[in-house]
């Protein structure tokens, strides 16, 4: 072999191998980079291919007749439910959250896995970013927004402050903002809350009722989410419905509410704060199931007019409605401690303290009479069928072997 050729062939070997080694990376990457339907899918310039918005649209899709609804906090407690009930039904749903971890994303990713199996595209996003809303609704013609994304609780309120902030109002704001924007603009449904009842002591509590002395921080964001949502409506024709849920409680429930970590501590036989008023007086909540707050939310969608306006500017009056949706008895958090006890089989250690003042409020209890006229609204499920649920749930997530020692 002459010096020429033999050079030539040994750049031709290293080309070959280098080839080898460079498609076998390539293969390693791919295999290893998550599937197109992959739960982590994050918004971003990474992903901000044709790709993913065949998917935004494949979700969107409704079958001819039925909703393109938006859910935001769709991997949250309501939002989850929500979801699956109007894929369920023919809807087409698209998702976001920003799994924040306010309480364990583990539990988020559950749902959300849950929902993809449905065929529900969850984004991983914030409702403050504007670019992400913006090129949603251009992809989209979404029908109705359903906003359920939040930052939810009444203590928590006290030690992060700021973050009801940033998710109760900015966020509200920049979602308002993009759906007056719109064309066409959605109706919107989104979540207000018992809470703005503050310290009413009419009872039972009507939508009627004032509503102007907020017991916590978290309460008084709902409620300014309230004044903001007239304030949209007014200016550029957003038809937009308000729903105040009473304590929703259920199967893939929030860990920061009581009925979810006093079912954990008396399981693990840790004592749980029982909070009391004064003179001994029992807190009670109007504790109301997930699927009665389904159908209460299905309800407000499917009752809900077309926003009038276009090109950011109102043709004419819009829709503007708020609703209760509650179960209209309200039950001591004793009783709820002592159903819980049965239903574990196990003796609760309370600690009977003084209600805090942080926020609580003695006692909710809804009037539905609204929600029942506009959309038959009507809950069906009792504190002690739907703490049922969520125990057996309970304990099938969380694979807890039912100790036996009541
Ligand atoms: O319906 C509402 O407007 C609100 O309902 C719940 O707020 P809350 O009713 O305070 O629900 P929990 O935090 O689960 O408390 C339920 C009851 O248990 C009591 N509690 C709570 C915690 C505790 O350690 N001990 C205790 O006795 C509270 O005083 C309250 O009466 C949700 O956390 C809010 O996000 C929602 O907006």
């Amino acid at each position: 072999m002459d010096k020429h050729r033999r050079w030539t062939y040994s750049i031709t070997k290293l080309v070959f191998w280098a080839t080898i080694f460079a498609g076998t990376l390539l293969f390693l990457c791919f295999r290893s980079s998550p599937p197109s339907h992959s739960a982590t899918m994050k918004w971003g310039s990474s992903n901000n291919t044709p790709q993913w918005e065949k998917r935004v649209r494949l979700s969107a899709r409704s079958r001819s007749g039925h909703l393109s609804v938006l859910v935001t906090g769709a991997a949250g407690f309501v939002g989850s439910h929500v979801s699956a009930a109007l894929k369920r039904r023919g809807d087409g749903v698209v998702g976001l959250d920003n799994f924040n971890s306010y309480y364990d994303p583990s539990l988020k990713r559950a749902r959300q896995k849950l929902l993809e199996q449905k065929g529900v595209f969850v984004i991983e996003g914030d409702i403050n970013d504007e670019k992400l809303l913006k090129k949603l609704f251009d992809i989209v013609e979404f029908t109705h927004v359903m906003h359920l994304a939040a930052q939810a609780g009444v203590r928590y309120a006290m030690k992060n402050p700021g973050s009801y902030i940033h998710s109760n109002i900015a966020g509200l704001v920049t979602l308002f903002e993009a759906c007056k924007s719109a064309n066409p603009q959605p109706s919107i449904v989104w979540a207000s809350s018992s809470s703005v009842y503050g310290l009413n002591s009419k009872v039972p509590f009507s939508e009627k009722d004032q509503t102007d002395q907020p017991a916590s921080l978290y309460a008084a964001t709902k409620k300014a989410g309230e004044e903001i949502a007239h304030t949209y409506n007014h200016i550029y024709g957003l038809s937009i419905t308000g729903l105040r849920f009473f304590t929703v409680y259920g199967p893939w429930g929030r860990p920061d509410m009581a009925y979810f970590f006093f079912t954990k501590n008396i399981l693990k036989g840790n004592p749980i704060s029982v909070f009391q008023g004064s003179n001994n007086k029992s807190v009670a909540r109007d504790f109301t199931y997930i699927d009665d707050i389904v159908k209460g939310c299905l309800g407000a969608l499917d009752t809900a007019e077309k926003s009038t306006g276009s090109g950011g500017k109102k043709k004419k009056n819009a829709q503007l409605r708020v609703f209760n949706l509650g179960n209209t008895s309200p039950v001591p958090v004793t009783k709820l401690v002592s159903i819980l006890e049965k239903l574990l089989k196990v003796k609760a250690k309370r600690n009977v303290l003084p209600l805090p003042r942080n926020g609580d409020v003695m006692f909710t209890h809804a009037n539905i009479s609204y929600a029942q006229k506009e959309f038959g609204y009507k809950p069906t499920t009792d504190l002690q069928m739907g703490l049922q649920k969520f125990v057996n749930w309970y304990l099938d997530y969380y694979s807890i072997i039912e100790k036996k020692n009541y």
